[in-house]
Parts: structure tokens; C-alpha cells; sequence
């Protein structure tokens, strides 16, 4: 299988710190891996320099083989990868309809408002209200369907499940589910192991800015002494 992401020895930071000290991760077209790590291990940090946000000392970003490593975000986003950032930066004062509106493309294939509505039929629903008037989940919602509509093949997910009550984890897990089943793939960071090891294909293992484990999510799972020692957990 192709990779839709193929990450070598990355290095970023802020202001001349390193906290990418040397990244290698690829991402196989189509599946899910979990990025996890001690907080600070710098897994934001990573998805940020892969989109554009942070820009890598030095290293290789390859999405689906074009070398993007120090391009633009805009550049990065149409090569097809969509972030939905953590604590979901929807726009408060806008409404989900006019939230979708700026990110919907001209041309748009395979993800049209339409479909997105059908597929999160609450944000249909709630089409006129304010972003601020929303529930966390419906904000999640409204990040995932915003990063759809830039027809990802490959999502960069920040802490999902954060703030959700678990009735509403399930309802974005069932979502998410669908979309791996579209053939998109992810990376996704997520502090809830639970729905990690259920939505993803491998783990990958992030500590002071490097990758130490990489493995079968299953393999993971089994292994409590690995989990405990790598996240203590478990
Ligand atoms: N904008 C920034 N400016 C300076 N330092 C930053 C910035 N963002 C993050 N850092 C630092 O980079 C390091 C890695 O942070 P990062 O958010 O990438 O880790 P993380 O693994 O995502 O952790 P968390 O789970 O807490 O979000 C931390 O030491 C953090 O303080």
C-alpha cells in the first residue's frame, strides 16, 4: 500500500528550541494511526509542521510522494490534508452554515455541503445557529465537517474526544469509523485510549519528540507493560 504521508527525521520548535527532534512516521493510504504521547511529547507540535502551521528545521514531509516539508498551509491543504484542531476553533460568532460556507471549495467532487449535512444530520438541524451556541460535540461536528469539505485524503485529528461526554465520544467515533471506511486516512492524537486502540489501525509512540514505538494496534492493547512504560497507563 502507498503511503498518504511519509514523515523523515523532522525537526521544529519554537524560537530555536527543538521539540521535534527527529520524527520518522508514515501513514499507509486510507488508515488510521494513533499518535500518542506524555503530554508535551510534542504531538501537536507535529501535526502543526506537517499542515504549514510550524515550519520544520529541517526533515521531510512527503504527502502522497510530494515533498511539502516548509510549504504554505494553504499549499498543504490542497495537496488534501485537513486538520481539525483541538478544542475546535469553530467561529464563534458565525453560524454553522456560514462556518461551512469558508471552507467549502468551488468544484468540490466528493465532499459538497450537502453530503456533509446528510452525514451529520444534526448540523443540518442546526444549520442557523451560532457556532458559540452549539454543543462540544456539535462543535466537533461542524471541525470535522469543515475539514471534509477540503476533501482530505488525509485528517489530522487533535484530541477528538476532549470535553465530550462519552455518549457523544461514541457518536464522533461512529463518525470517524465512517470516514476510514471512505478511504481517508488519519492520524489522530487522542488522550482517550479507548477510542484510540478502536479506531486505529497501528499505534505510534511519541516521547521528547521522537517516535519510540510503532506497532499493530492490537500488539498495543496486549501489551500493558509496553503501554504502562511508554504512556503510564494502563
Ligand atoms: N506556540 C508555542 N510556543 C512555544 N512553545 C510551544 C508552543 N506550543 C507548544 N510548545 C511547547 O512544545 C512542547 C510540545 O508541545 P505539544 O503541544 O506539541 O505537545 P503535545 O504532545 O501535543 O502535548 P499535549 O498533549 O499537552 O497537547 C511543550 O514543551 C510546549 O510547551
Amino acid at each position: 500500500m502507498t503511503d498518504v504521508l511519509t514523515v523523515a527525521d523532522l525537526r521544529a520548535g519554537y524560537a530555536g528550541s527543538t521539540v521535534l527532534d527527529g520524527v520518522d512516521l508514515s501513514v499507509p493510504a486510507g488508515s488510521f494511526v494513533a499518535l500518542l504521547g506524555r503530554n508535551g511529547a510534542g504531538k501537536t507540535t507535529f501535526m502543526h509542521t506537517v499542515m504549514g502551521l510550524v515550519k520544520p528545521y529541517s526533515g521531510s514531509v512527503l504527502v502522497a510522494g510530494r515533498e511539502l516539508a516548509g510549504a504554505a498551509t494553504h499549499t498543504v491543504a490542497r495537496s488534501g490534508v485537513a486538520i481539525v484542531p483541538q478544542g475546535r476553533r469553530v467561529f464563534a460568532p458565525l453560524t454553522v452554515a456560514e462556518n461551512l460556507g469558508l471552507a467549502a471549495r468551488r468544484g468540490a467532487r466528493t465532499w459538497t455541503l450537502e453530503r456533509v449535512y446528510e452525514l451529520m444530520p444534526r448540523l443540518a438541524e442546526r444549520r442557523g445557529h451560532r457556532g458559540d451556541q452549539l454543543s462540544g460535540g456539535e462543535q466537533q461536528m461542524l471541525a470535522i465537517g469543515r475539514a471534509l469539505l477540503r476533501e482530505p485524503r488525509l485528517l489530522l485529528l487533535d484530541e477528538p474526544s476532549d470535553g465530550l461526554a462519552p455518549a457523544v465520544v461514541d457518536q464522533v467515533a461512529e463518525l470517524l469509523e465512517g470516514l476510514r471506511g471512505e478511504g481517508i486516512a488519519a492520524v489522530l492524537v487522542e488522550q482517550d485510549l479507548h477510542l484510540a486502540f478502536r479506531l486505529a489501525d497501528e499505534v505510534a509512540v511519541m516521547q521528547k519528540g521522537r517516535i519510540v514505538h510503532r506497532g499493530p494496534t492490537a500488539d498495543f492493547r496486549a501489551d500493558r507493560t509496553r503501554a504502562h512504560a511508554l504512556l503510564g497507563v494502563g
